[in-house]
């Protein structure tokens, strides 16, 4: 894979995206399976977070041990459906900051509309994770990190569930320095820039509105 795409490819995280991709699996399930694979994403997308060394005592002795910084990240949401994945993530990296940001797809453009946006203070000191299940042609995605980038934040990545080779490569190519995290990657897009096979619409079936 080209560019800076990371595959988790974990038997854990695979197992629980097949059953959200079934059709039938209900709203309850879908919504409890995007939590579930939300914490086990956390866990790769940290691997490499920048830690610093404190001072503890254990019951024995005094030592010196590594912390991640979790003030210091930011967990940026994608509205609607990027909320799906708050709790889970918060659950493994409870000392984030979250901050939102409100994107629809235009259904005849597929251009993203902004209609919110708000970040904690002092980004540049900042790590931002931005969280969106699908990553589809990539334009809602584009428009989020620029937004954020305005930001200065220290540094930036992008979660999602499933993509596509289209996506990526709008994406990357508008934003080289952001790394992609993400379980899948589709075969590609159909005429109404739904990715396939893809899960299908991922705000309506966390939000039960279809
Ligand atoms: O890569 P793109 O082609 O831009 O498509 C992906 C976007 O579409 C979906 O949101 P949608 O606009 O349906 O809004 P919702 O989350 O409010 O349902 C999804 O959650 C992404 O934000
Ligand atoms: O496949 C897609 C594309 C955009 N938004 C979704 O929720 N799913
Ligand atoms: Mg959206």
């Amino acid at each position: 894979m080209s560019r800076d795409v990371h595959v988790i490819d974990h038997p854990l995280v695979q197992h629980k995206l097949t059953l959200m991709r079934r059709k039938d699996t209900s709203t309850k399930s879908f919504r409890e399976l995007v939590q579930e694979l939300s914490a086990l994403l956390a866990y790769e997308i940290t691997r490499d977070m920048p830690m610093q060394e404190i001072d503890i005592e254990t019951p024995l002795e005094k030592m010196k041990s590594r912390v991640i910084d979790g003030k210091k990240v930011v967990l940026a949401s994608i509205l609607r459906a990027g909320n799906g994945f708050l709790d889970g993530m918060l659950q493994v990296i409870p000392g984030a900051r979250v901050g939102h940001i409100g994107l629809y797809r235009d259904p005849a453009t597929l251009q993203a509309v902004e209609y919110y946006f708000k970040m904690p203070h002092d980004m540049h000191e900042r790590d931002v994770i931005v969280l969106d299940p699908m990553l589809a042609t990539g334009n809602s995605a584009v428009s989020a990190v620029d937004r954020i980038k305005k930001t200065g934040p220290r540094s930036i990545r992008f979660v999602c569930l499933v993509t596509c080779p289209e996506g990526l490569k709008t994406f990357h190519d508008a934003h080289p320095d952001v790394p992609v995290y993400t379980p899948a990657v589709d075969r590609g897009l159909n005429d109404h820039g739904y990715i396939v096979p893809g899960l299908g619409d991922a705000g309506d079936r966390i939000f039960g509105t279809k």
